[in-house]
């Protein structure tokens, strides 16, 4: 572009330095899901320490658990977000809603959630954010879950988050996803996906899960024993994805903290590969997958996962493969995948439905006109195997 032009783009703000852009809104995003992060790690600490936790776990109309951590999660992120961009300007589709929490019956519920809320908000500072004086009441907790109320769409900018991603992974005390993006005119700009249980190393993961088992009977496990989560995050276009480790309890937030580059494993043979996929059956056919599995060479023993933990699985090059083939009528939600589609992809991914074609996080809620499931490789060599393999043996699925 001649100077002369790009002068004048920039006096009239028409200019935009890809790597000036969305550089607050990343900052602010990777903060708060820190935030929640440490929230998470509070709460599955109780509730598997705690034998009288029944009123922290509750059961959605389609059997889903939901947690004192997910409302919780929801209001902080909700909450930090307007407090740095004002509420005006923050639009956010999220998972949750307070329809259970305000019933009359729900009132040690919501309690729960605002005391936890608080003590996350009360630790802001740490963070880098202003903390609300005074705390929160009940209404402004109510409010700012329920705020989240946009239905997404193909114009303008909205962000999604699933406040816990795998909430059954979270009461089973294993991995779950705190996960948050930017969705601008359809397209997903930036994703942040924190993974309280997945430690920086993969080789901690083993060692993490006998310790957190053998001792959690004794002692709760305390977030500053050692980086036992970490938190991936990407911007559109920058063909890099960063991770970070969980902030430590009592120690400050400082931009980047000790951020890492990860990119996707260059393994492209089947037979070396590794496959992840939703733990629970009901999820993801595992009949159909071990059968693709099968007929494209994968030789390896799936790996099952909760939550988008399995995007970052891909992205840190930890697993070469995510496939999802869920039954047919279920409609994939957005905050399901916008944080961990972009964070592979930037990582040098490829991640698609079934039909090859990109996901379109443009039609509201959900992943509308979805072909058959989602592909998401570290590479398009051993992507292009799976979709073919798909179109081959679908006739002969049940699904
Ligand atoms: N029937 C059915 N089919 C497909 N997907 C479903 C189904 N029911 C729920 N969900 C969504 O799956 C999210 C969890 O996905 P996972 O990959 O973590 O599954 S699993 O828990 O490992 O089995 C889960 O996200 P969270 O609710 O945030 O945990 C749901 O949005
Ligand atoms: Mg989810
Ligand atoms: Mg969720
Ligand atoms: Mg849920």
């Amino acid at each position: 572009m001649e100077e002369e032009e790009e002068d004048k783009q920039k006096k009239f703000g028409l200019f935009c330095d890809p790597e000036e852009e969305y550089i607050k809104e990343l900052d602010v995003a990777v903060r708060a899901v820190q935030m929640a992060c440490s929230l998470c790690q509070r709460v599955q600490d109780t509730l598997i320490s705690n034998t009288r936790t029944n009123h922290q776990v509750h059961s959605k109309d389609d059997n889903s658990p939901v947690t004192v951590a997910d409302w919780s999660v929801q209001a902080v992120v909700s909450w930090v977000l307007s407090e740095c961009f004002g509420s005006e300007n923050v639009s956010i589709v999220a998972e949750e809603d307070v329809q259970t929490l305000s019933k009359a019956n729900a009132s040690g519920l919501l309690e729960a959630v605002v005391e936890t809320v608080n003590e996350c908000l009360a630790e802001a500072p740490r963070f880098g954010v202003q903390k609300p004086i005074p705390a929160l009441g009940t209404s402004e907790v109510l409010e700012i879950i329920s705020r989240c109320n946009s239905i997404g769409g193909p114009t303008g900018r909205f962000w999604v988050l699933d406040p816990v991603d795998g909430t059954l992974g979270f009461v089973r005390g294993d991995q779950y996803a705190v996960a948050l993006a930017l969705i601008e005119d359809g397209e997903v700009v930036l994703g942040v996906l924190g993974c309280p249980n997945y430690p920086m190393r993969k080789e901690w993961l083993s060692y993490h899960h006998r310790y957190h088992r053998i001792i959690s009977k004794l002692t709760p496990p305390t977030s500053e024993t050692w980086n036992k989560g970490c938190v991936l995050y990407a911007k559109r276009g920058s063909r890099e994805a960063w991770m970070q480790p969980l902030l430590q309890a009592n120690k400050m937030f400082v931009w980047p903290n000790h951020a890492k580059r990860v990119s996707v494993s260059s393994i492209d043979n089947p037979a070396l590969a590794t496959f992840c996929e939703p733990v629970e059956k009901a999820n993801s056919s595992h009949s159909f997958t071990a059968g693709l599995a099968h007929s494209v060479g994968l030789r390896k023993q799936p790996l099952r996962v909760y939550s988008m933990v399995k995007y970052a699985a891909i992205a840190r090059g930890d697993a070469e493969l995510f496939m999802k083939f869920a039954r047919a009528g279920y409609k994939e939600k957005i905050w399901d995948h916008a944080a961990g589609v972009i964070i592979i992809q930037e990582a040098g991914g490829v991640v698609t439905d079934a039909g090859g074609r990109p996901l379109d996080f443009s039609k509201g809620l959900y992943l509308k006109g979805l072909d058959r499931g989602i592909v998401a490789c570290s590479g398009a060599t051993l992507h292009g195997k799976i979709i073919d393999a798909v179109d081959a043996s679908w006739g002969s699925s049940s699904l």
